[in-house]
């Protein structure tokens, strides 16, 4: 052997001595872990043994032992049994499925009843107050936890709500490592409130509950999740604004109110009124394009195709918002005259595009927020959704709208007011291909009258003559 070897061998020892520390250190945090368990459940136990009877009379004690029971204790089991110890085979052999998830509906259940009948506070409840008459018995965040998803499963989301912020509260009661170990932690239990909160529409709440998510969350990827929530909580705050009638003014002194007779041969003897509403992205609004006539046509061809409309988002937040149905311009001679004008004010090739969408907003209807391009995920997806994807949108406005249904633009900060016989007409894509994000935009909930306006959706395909200003060269 020499030196050299033998400081080899050192060093073996060195790193051995490390994976040891190691090893004793992960004990050491699960019998501190252990004891941390077994020491609340003994305190609960000498509790019980006074008169158990009494005890577990009570639904305050009843119902986290049942939970324990049925949710925790497994958990914990079957941590302990990763770590070989003597005692494993006596831990492997312990039975847990006699405690039944009805088990822990029951107990629940029965806590709810009380509340209700006994109209008891929750947060008294959890504070161990059972009308009027304090006990020594609380209910931790789990219990909280259970009781919540138990509210919402069953729909009772206001009720849910209440009992998640309770488990907020007692959050700081149960030791970190346990929780860990039980997979439970504040960011959570905050993205479960924020969930609800977007159910309900209330953007307010979600942008609270995310900006705390983002204060509790450790992974890079919870807090960019966190951060994109609270982007859209800020965004839909925008659009309520916007759909109340509060738009901001038009900054740029270049848009302009004009006679379209440009864009199209055809303009030149029959101009269009236009006026611009944004020049990046592109946006103008034209008026008295459709006529009264036209309108009618359309949704008279409409009417017995309506269907409901659910797509995307809507249909993940279950907003029932308009009634659809295609509308083919090939089926008659006014199809296809308009098909030329929306030709000849876009300046794209209709040819690849698909039917043009008719909707029909009810009171209340409302389209959810939404692009109408999709984005790429990576490079690949990227190319692909260049060649598939919607550069730019005609909307027209087919009836007058009395109250609320405008379109808003909430990153643009502008909101168009819905006029029989207009067309509003914006770019979704930039000069780079790609969907732009400052396209996003939503009908505005309608609060009086019908609404009716029919969409065509313009295919990206075969429009390099009329936008070919790619920063990809290869496009
Ligand atoms: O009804 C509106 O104002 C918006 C419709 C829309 O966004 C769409 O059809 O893509
Ligand atoms: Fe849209």
């Amino acid at each position: 052997t020499s030196t050299h070897d033998m400081a080899r061998v050192l060093q073996g020892e060195n790193d051995l001595l490390t994976d040891l520390r190691l090893y004793v250190a992960g004990l050491e945090r699960k019998v501190n872990l252990t004891r941390l368990i077994l020491d609340d459940a003994i305190k609960r136990q000498q509790q019980a043994r006074i008169d158990p009877e009494a005890y577990v009379a009570n639904p305050l004690n009843s119902l986290p032992l049942v939970r324990r029971m049925h949710m925790d204790a497994g958990k914990i089991l079957k941590s302990m049994k990763l770590e070989p110890a003597a005692d494993q085979q006596q831990i492997s052999d312990y039975r847990l499925d006699v405690i039944t998830e009805t088990d822990l509906e029951e107990a629940i259940k029965g806590l709810l009843r009380i509340q209700q009948i006994y109209e008891l506070d929750e947060r008294h409840m959890v504070q161990g107050q059972l009308s009027q008459k304090q006990y020594n018995a609380r209910l931790s965040t789990l219990d909280c936890l259970a009781v919540a998803r138990h509210l919402r499963k069953n729909g009772e989301d206001e009720q849910a709500i209440r009992w998640l912020e309770l488990a907020l509260e007692q959050y700081p009661g149960t030791p970190e490592p346990v929780y860990q170990l039980l997979k439970i932690d504040r960011a959570a239990i905050l993205r479960e409130l924020a969930h609800i909160q977007i159910t309900r529409d209330n953007w307010p709440a979600v942008g609270r509950s995310y900006a705390q998510v983002l204060e509790h969350a450790s992974r890079a990827q919870d807090k960019q999740e966190a951060l994109a929530f609270i982007a859209a909580a800020k965004q839909h705050l925008v659009h309520l604004r916007l759909c109340r009638g509060h738009s901001l003014p038009l900054v740029s002194s270049s848009l302009r109110c004009r006679y379209n007779t440009a864009s199209a041969p055809f303009l030149r003897l029959a101009p269009l009124k236009l006026e611009q509403l944004s020049l990046d992205p592109y946006m103008v609004l034209y008026h008295d394009v459709v006529q009264a006539n036209e309108r009618e046509h359309i949704m008279q061809l409409a009417k017995p195709h309506l269907r409901r409309a659910l797509v995307g988002a809507a249909r993940a937040h279950s907003q029932r918002f308009a009634m659809n149905a295609g509308f083919s311009y090939n089926d008659s001679r006014q199809g296809q005259r308009l098909r030329q004008r929306l030709e000849d004010m876009s300046g794209f090739d209709l040819t690849n595009s698909g039917q043009l969408a008719v909707l029909n907003y009810g009171i209340g209807g409302q389209y959810y927020m939404h692009y109408d391009c999709w984005f790429s995920q990576d490079d690949a997806a990227q190319v692909a959704s260049i060649k598939d994807n919607r550069i730019a949108t005609i909307l027209l406005y087919l009836t007058d709208v009395q109250l609320g249904g405008l379109t808003s633009f909430p990153a643009l900060g502008l909101a168009v007011q819905p006029s029989p016989g207009s067309a509003l007409i914006w770019h979704n894509m930039n000069n780079a291909a790609e969907c732009d994000r400052r396209t996003l935009h939503a009908a505005c909930p309608l609060l009086l009258g019908t609404r009716w306006v029919a969409t065509q959706w313009i295919d990206v395909k075969g429009q390099w003559r009329t936008k070919r200003c790619l920063a990809n060269p290869s496009n």
